[in-house]
Formats: C-alpha cells, sequence, structure tokens
C-alpha cells in the first residue's frame, strides 16, 4: 500500500488538477487509517467537482474520525444526487446511531444506558436492586422555570431554589400591614436574599455565584439589557400564557428553548476566544451542539408553522445575539429544538421549596404566640405558596422509558445548595438486567387513552406489561380476542380491575396466568380522577384523547388499526407534550412524582375480591347486553345468585371459527379441577349492568373457595420481556441491515472507549454546510408504511430506507431526520393484538394441579 500511496503522490504532484488524483489519494490514505491527511486530499477537490462518490468518502473518512455530525452532512451531500443509494443510506444510519447512542457514563451507578431496537435509549439495572435504592442522580444540561411556576413562585433562574420573599407572599397586603406586623414577618421570615441581573431586572438569582454562571451559560445572549430582541421573549413569559395556541405547557417554557440556543452559543464563543479565532470553527459548533444531540425529538415537522411569530422572535433574537456570533433559528431548527425538549424535559425543583420557607416562617410564628396574635388577621386568607418547577434536559434521566406499571420514580435532590437535579429510586426490586421505566402518562387512564396520549405525545405504541393485559372494552374477549355480537354488547369484566374482557372464565384463567395477574389493580384503589384533582396536566389531557368522532381508537373497542391510523392521520396535528407532573411535596417534603403513582398501588398489593359482593359489580364501562342475545347465553350459567362456586357444573364455552366471529355453537366440557392457590385468586369476571340485574344467575364467573385469598403480588421487573414481545411483534420485518445498524449501536453504547472523537480539525474548517436541518414532513410521517429514516426531506423514502432504520421509536436529531414508529407501524400492532406471540411472561403449561385448559 505504500508504493499505492506513493504512486498516487507522485500522480497529483505532477498535474493537481485532476481530481480523481485526489480521491484516488484519499481512499487509500482512509484504508490505510490515515483520515485526517485522507480528508485534506478530498478537501483540495473543489466544491463544483465533488461527486456523490467524493461526499460519501467523506462521510467515511468523518465516520472514522469520530466526528459523526459532519459525517452525517456529508452523507445527506451524496443523498442529494443519488437518493436511492443503499450503502450510502446505511452508511447514514449507521452513523446516525452511533452518534445518538454514544455511551453515557453511568460508571458511578447501578445502571447502565442500553440501545433498543424498539424502544432506543433505555436505562437497564447491572444489579439486583432494592425497593427505594437510588439507581442514578442527574443535573440538567439546560433549565428554566415553568411560566406558570415563574408567576406564582419566583426562584433562583440557575439553581431553582426558591426566592419567595416576605414581600412576594404578603403580596397586596403588604402594603396593609401596619409598620408592627412587618416587623414581625421580617423577624420570622427565613432569609431570603435574591439578586437581579446586574443590567436588566428581569433574571433573579440567590447568589453572585449563580449569576455568573447564568451569565456565562445562557444570560449574556438573553439579556433584555444587551440584546433588546429578547425582552419580547420575556414579555411573553412575564404575561403567563403558558399555553400557546395549545401548545406550550407547564412543564416548559419557550425560554427553555432560548437557553438551549445560548448555551450553544456562549460554548462556540469561548472555544473561538481559547482557540483565538476570528470566526468559530466547525469543530466548536460542533462541540457545543454535541450535549443536545443524544435527546431525541419525536414529532412530525410543521409545528413551527403553528408558533411563526415564536419562531420569528427567536430568529430574531440570536441573528443579533452577540457582536460576533450569531444562529440562524430557522424553522427547522426551532422544531427540532422543540421536539426534544418537549420529548425529554423533565420538571423538577430544588428541595429548597417555597413551602419550606413558608412552614418555617408559620412554624416560628406559631411558636410565638403573641406575634400569631398580631399576625392571626393578615395571614387569615393567604394559602400556602405554590412551589417553584423548573422544567430541564437532563442527559441519563431522560433515557427513562415509559411503562404503565413503573418501577422507578424520579424525585427531587439537591447535589449542593446551588445545585438542584433529580434522583431515580427503585419502587421495589428490580432484577438485575432489567429496564428501569417511569410513567409519561397518567396511569389512571383507560389504556385507550393513555396509548392515545402516549402515540400523540411520544410517538410510540405503549406495549408495556399493562397495556398488554388489559382491554380497551368489553367488546373483545383479552384473552382469545373473540368479538361481542352485536359489537354493542359486552363481554364480563375482570370484577378486580375491570379493565380486562373475557368471553369465558376458562380465556379469564388463561388471561390471569399469561400476566393479568402481574397487572390487575383494583380500580377503586387509585387515585381519585384527574378531573377532581385537577393538575396542570388535565388541561392538556383532556384536550387529547380525541382520536375519532366518538372519542375513540376504534369504534367499539379492541384496538381497531385502520380508525387508529386515521386518527392519527386526521387528528394527531399537535405536537408532543412532556407529561410529567410534579406534585406537592407528600411526606418528607421532597418527592416529586410523575403524573399518576401507581406505586401505591404496588406498595399495596389490590385487595382480593370480596366475597360474593365482588362477582356482583358491574364494570363501569360494560355495555347493555340485550337478553336473549347469543353472547349472554354463551356465559356460564353456573353462577347462582348467592356465588356458591359450582363444581361439576359447566361453564359453557363461546368459540371463535377462523374467522374470529364467535360461533354460537356451545360447547360443553368437563368441569374444572380443583385450582391452585395462584389461580383461585382470578378475580371474578363482571357483566354490564342491565345484564346483571335482568340475568343474575349469569352475573358472575363461579367464585372459588379460594377467591378471597390475596391476588400474587405484581411480577417484577418484566420490562425485558416486553421490549421482545414488542419487538416480536412489530409489523415491519426487520432486514439485516438494520439488525447490523443496531448492533452497531449497542456495540457503541457498550463500549466507552470508542467515544472518544480524534481530532477533526481540518476536517471541521472544511465543511461548508453544518446545520441544514431536515425534519420529517407531516405527511411523511403519517403516510410511511414503516419506519424510516429519511436524511433529507428530499429524499424519496424507499424500501432500503425503511430496511435501513435502525431505530424504531421517533428519533429526530438536530440535523433534522427522523427515525419513527410510524402511525401506521403502531396502528397495526393495535390492530392484531389477538395475533400477537404469547408474551415471554407467560407462565410453564399447565401442571396437573392446575385446570384443564
Ligand atoms: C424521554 S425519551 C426516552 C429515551 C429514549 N428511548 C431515547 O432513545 O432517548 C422518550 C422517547 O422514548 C421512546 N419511548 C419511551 N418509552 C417507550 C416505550 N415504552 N415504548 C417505545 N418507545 C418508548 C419514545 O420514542 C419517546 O418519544
Amino acid at each position: 500500500m505504500e508504493l499505492a500511496l506513493q504512486s498516487y503522490t507522485f500522480a497529483v504532484e505532477f498535474d493537481s488538477s485532476v481530481p480523481e488524483y485526489y480521491v484516488d489519494r484519499a481512499a487509500l490514505c482512509h484504508k490505510m487509517g490515515k483520515h485526517t491527511e485522507a480528508f485534506k486530499d478530498l478537501m483540495s477537490v473543489p466544491a463544483e467537482q465533488r461527486t456523490p462518490e467524493v461526499y460519501k468518502l467523506a462521510g467515511k473518512i468523518l465516520t472514522s474520525l469520530g466526528s459523526y455530525t459532519m459525517a452525517e452532512q456529508w452523507y445527506k451531500e451524496a443523498l442529494k444526487t443519488m437518493p436511492n443509494d443503499e450503502e450510502t443510506l446505511q452508511l447514514f444510519q449507521i452513523t446516525r446511531t452511533k452518534r445518538l447512542y454514544q455511551p453515557i457514563n453511568t460508571s458511578k451507578w447501578p445502571v447502565r444506558v442500553k440501545f433498543m431496537e424498539d424502544t432506543g435509549k433505555g436505562i437497564y439495572t447491572e444489579k439486583k436492586i432494592e425497593p427505594g435504592e437510588v439507581l442514578f442522580r442527574d443535573t440538567p444540561v439546560v433549565s428554566a422555570q415553568t411560566i406558570e411556576s415563574a408567576r406564582s413562585s419566583p426562584a433562583c433562574s440557575l439553581c431553582s431554589r426558591s426566592m419567595l420573599t416576605k414581600e412576594f407572599y404578603f403580596g397586596k397586603i403588604w402594603d396593609t400591614l401596619t409598620t408592627t406586623q412587618r416587623d414581625i414577618v421580617a423577624k420570622h421570615w427565613p432569609v431570603v436574599k435574591a439578586m437581579t441581573c446586574a443590567h436588566c431586572e428581569r433574571e433573579c438569582y440567590c447568589s453572585e455565584v449563580c449569576r455568573d454562571v447564568a451569565w456565562r451559560q445562557h444570560h449574556q445572549f438573553l439579556c433584555p439589557a444587551r440584546n433588546p430582541a429578547a425582552t419580547e421573549l420575556y414579555d411573553f413569559c412575564d404575561r403567563g400564557r403558558n399555553i400557546v395556541e395549545g401548545m406550550w405547557n407547564s412543564v416548559f417554557s419557550p425560554m427553555m428553548l432560548a437557553r438551549v440556543w445560548a448555551s450553544i452559543l456562549s460554548v462556540v464563543k469561548f472555544a473561538t476566544m481559547e482557540e483565538m479565532l476570528d470566526e468559530p470553527s466547525e469543530e466548536s459548533w460542533q462541540m457545543a451542539r454535541m450535549p443536545f444531540q443524544r435527546f431525541v425529538a419525536s414529532g412530525t415537522s410543521g409545528y413551527a408553522k403553528t408558533v411563526p411569530d415564536m419562531v420569528a422572535l427567536m430568529a430574531r433574537i440570536f441573528s443579533a445575539a452577540d457582536d460576533t456570533l450569531t444562529l440562524d433559528v430557522t424553522e427547522e431548527e426551532f422544531e427540532t429544538c422543540y421536539y426534544k425538549v418537549a420529548c425529554n424535559a423533565q420538571s423538577y425543583s430544588s428541595t429548597l421549596y417555597a413551602s419550606l420557607i413558608h412552614a418555617t416562617f408559620v412554624g416560628r410564628v406559631r411558636d410565638a404566640p403573641d406575634d400569631a396574635a398580631a399576625l392571626a388577621f393578615a395571614l387569615r386568607d393567604l394559602e400556602p405558596p405554590d412551589d417553584q418547577v423548573f422544567g430541564g434536559l437532563f442527559q441519563i434521566q431522560s433515557c427513562l422509558n415509559h411503562s404503565c406499571a413503573k418501577n422507578a420514580d424520579v424525585v427531587d435532590c439537591q447535589f449542593t445548595p446551588n445545585v438542584a437535579g433529580v434522583e431515580v429510586k427503585a419502587l421495589r426490586w428490580i432484577e438485575v438486567g432489567h429496564e428501569v421505566t417511569t410513567v409519561y402518562v397518567d396511569t389512571a387512564l383507560p389504556r385507550r387513552v393513555r396509548r392515545a396520549w402516549l402515540l400523540r405525545a411520544y410517538n410510540f405504541l405503549c406495549e408495556c406489561e399493562r397495556c398488554r393485559f388489559e382491554g380497551d372494552d368489553g367488546s373483545r374477549c383479552c384473552q382469545c380476542g373473540a368479538r361481542t355480537i352485536p359489537p354493542a354488547r359486552s363481554w364480563k369484566a375482570c370484577g378486580q380491575c375491570r379493565q380486562a374482557w373475557y368471553c369465558t372464565p376458562r380465556c379469564q384463567k388463561m388471561h390471569w396466568k399469561a400476566g393479568h395477574k402481574n397487572v390487575c389493580v383494583n380500580t377503586q384503589q387509585q387515585e381519585a380522577p384527574p378531573q377532581q384533582e385537577a393538575p396542570a396536566w388535565t388541561a392538556m389531557a383532556s384536550d387529547v384523547p380525541t382520536l375519532n368522532e366518538d372519542g375513540d381508537l376504534a369504534p367499539s373497542g379492541g384496538g381497531g388499526g385502520e380508525d387508529l391510523r386515521e386518527s392519527i392521520a386526521s387528528n394527531i396535528m399537535g405536537p408532543p407534550r412532556a407529561l410529567y407532573e410534579i406534585r406537592p411535596p407528600e411526606n418528607d417534603g421532597v418527592v416529586i412524582t410523575e403524573i399518576n403513582d401507581d406505586e401505591k398501588q404496588e406498595a399495596s398489593p389490590a385487595a382480593p375480591p370480596p366475597g360474593g359482593d365482588d362477582g356482583q359489580e358491574v364494570a363501569p364501562t360494560a355495555a347493555v347486553a340485550p337478553p336473549g342475545d347469543v353472547a349472554v347465553e354463551e356465559m356460564p350459567s353456573s353462577a347462582k345468585a348467592d356465588d356458591t362456586p359450582e363444581q361439576d357444573s359447566v361453564p359453557a364455552e363461546a368459540s371463535v371459527v377462523p374467522d374470529g366471529s364467535l360461533a354460537t355453537a356451545v360447547t360443553t366440557q368437563p368441569a374444572a379441577p380443583a385450582e391452585k392457590a395462584e389461580d383461585a385468586t382470578i378475580p371474578e369476571a363482571t357483566a354490564a349492568p342491565e345484564a346483571a340485574a335482568g340475568k343474575p344467575e349469569e352475573a358472575a364467573v363461579p367464585e372459588t373457595a379460594a377467591a378471597a385469598a390475596a391476588p400474587e403480588k405484581k411480577a417484577e421487573g418484566t420490562a425485558p420481556e416486553v421490549t421482545a414481545v414488542a419487538a416480536a411483534e412489530k409489523p415491519e420485518a426487520t432486514v439485516p441491515e438494520t439488525v447490523a445498524a443496531t448492533a452497531a449501536a449497542a456495540a457503541a453504547v457498550e463500549q466507552p472507549e470508542a467515544t472518544v472523537p480524534e481530532t477533526v480539525a481540518a476536517a471541521a474548517a472544511a465543511v461548508e454546510q453544518p446545520e441544514a436541518t431536515v425534519p420529517d414532513t407531516a405527511a411523511a410521517a403519517a403516510a410511511a408504511p414503516a419506519a424510516v429514516e429519511k436524511p433529507e426531506a428530499t429524499v424519496p423514502e424507499t424500501a432500503a430506507a425503511a430496511a435501513a432504520a435502525p431505530a424504531p421509536a421517533a428519533v429526530e436529531d438536530q440535523e433534522g431526520a427522523t427515525v419513527s414508529e410510524t402511525a401506521a407501524a403502531a396502528a397495526a400492532a393495535v390492530e392484531k393484538p389477538e395475533e400477537a406471540p404469547a408474551p415471554e411472561s407467560s407462565p410453564p403449561p399447565p401442571t396437573p394441579d392446575e385446570p384443564a385448559a
């Protein structure tokens, strides 16, 4: 090879105007591992003479240099002229995967970030975890107080500790207090020293340290005194409109987006100064963007068009951010950043809460009876303050995937007085290698609504254990998939959770064993419904599940795929929103939980179905069963009004004919043998109210003697099985290329040492188009039948592109292309739940003790 290199060098020196000589030498150098020389050679080819092959080779070289972002740019250039070139598409995907899934350092913690094909990055345990154990802690890369909270609860803009001053708390009342009363308040109010930015009044800090750090990190570009365009942004936030055209939510404000760009600029500015350059280098841009590149962004493009004023405002702010530096906030740039934040923002607080300040004050006043008497009137109508709430982007925490049966909680955590963040704690035992999950949605909601929510907001169809072992409504048997005839009828619901329906006791039993027992909870033990609590998220949730005219994902339940698909195309117009919800502190005053904490149910396993009563309870959602209907006749006739188990009676079985419809023929089977204790805990199925009233003998599955026994505790840590099943169910065929890409991703994830990029200075200097942002179009996302990652909006979707997509979860990175589990794919998965392979968590075949199946 050395000889060949000499020949090429001779050729180049002989006639330096022939681009092919450079290209050939670059290819050889690349082969020989001389990547920097190779790239220099390519840069000698004038831009107008660069062929797609040159761009492709440049992509390969830059990938070898670990400069993935730039490599992607060059592949994109190549794809502009040869959009169907499979090799380039493949290389593009691999590079992107490498960039997105480079290892995240969790070496201090008993967890590891791993990449799974169906769920993307996730957090997995490295050892068996105890309930309550801290899995990891994390601090935000960027954060901002939510608009809502900023108005009601002042806090240090950087470290998020509460800055609730007495004047703020007393508000208008303050002016009505006598001097004596004010003195008393001042005596007992904890010291809260707040200071503003040295240049503007718009930011509040707890200390000079926070003020200085904030200045360097972002405020230098956003201070209205320095950048007048930013005034409008502050005004916007001050007006307290946390919902802009129904889009902004209470978890993050546009200020967070502005801080993302500002912090990128600040790194670039610093690097440029350090390197004593006149202009920022491409490398410094890349380095500055790096912390944000790993965050996935789910969403379809078009959002920027719904908030054009905000896009224009951000563009104005960053076009004048600094004398020498500008950042072009295009629609694409805006959307990418928006979706990253929407998909990953986690709300959190400093544990130095407003309520803590208030409680301290109240406690001190109480301890001084004279002072209490003097203030009694003034304090009469004052409510305790709201706590401050921030939204933040966290590197590790953002890798937590969702499960409706979460096994971990995200709680507030204070690292130092000036650094707050979150810690993730196990809610129960988690086996080694199992996934750590949290919830993104109110898990008290029915399955259909939860899934619609998640699909809309996060672009994935939840296949967690709960979703797999609950149904949508009574028209479809959760075990065998048999549908009622007519569809308005309802099968009997699980008497305990009422979230699963069965055509026969046998199906109920099978489903129980297969996994329903792990997720079955008594809905009455769940928390009050969201409407009653009216936390911030209900306002958001209420406008989400309108998926079709009936407000359903599918008519008559059963997860009809077409309807879901259509509704997604027609109704899922809005962008994702983060649903993490902060709750008022409980007990120790530092608890932050997500929207709904089903840990309470987990902590206190659902009570057994109460005697005969439970069997008589009816599912609130059960439909009316017309008397004399075929399905009613097929239900067990053995259940007596007093629910005495009738051991030798025979529940008639509904059978399903191959086309999935319910056969009217009723078969008789031998009586089931005595059940094992495990089986005996199955809550009896309950029928629709009218059916129960009209036909008491059909109201319940015969209750067994052991039915009062407590149901088994939930199985723990089943996530890997869930993952496996979800993968197995995926409608898209997984082609070898995908496997290869995934393997590459996994390898990248698992090899921390592979992360250190070589120097890319030469490459950086030469790159022409650093940041072309090209998100998917909404139409493409809706229409794409398979997961497709498109390096350019202009690159047609091809089978090859679909095959090459390494990650089904929607992943839109800074540069825009999207790996998406499309609506169609999701819909297909919903459409055929009855055809799903048996869950891996299914129990072994029945033992002789168990009832015959
Ligand atoms: C906060 S991120 C979680 C980490 C993410 N998996 C990643 O690769 O960065 C949220 C995104 O993860 C994916 N996700 C989370 N939970 C999931 C689940 N249960 N099934 C499939 N995808 C999931 C979705 O794409 C969602 O938009």
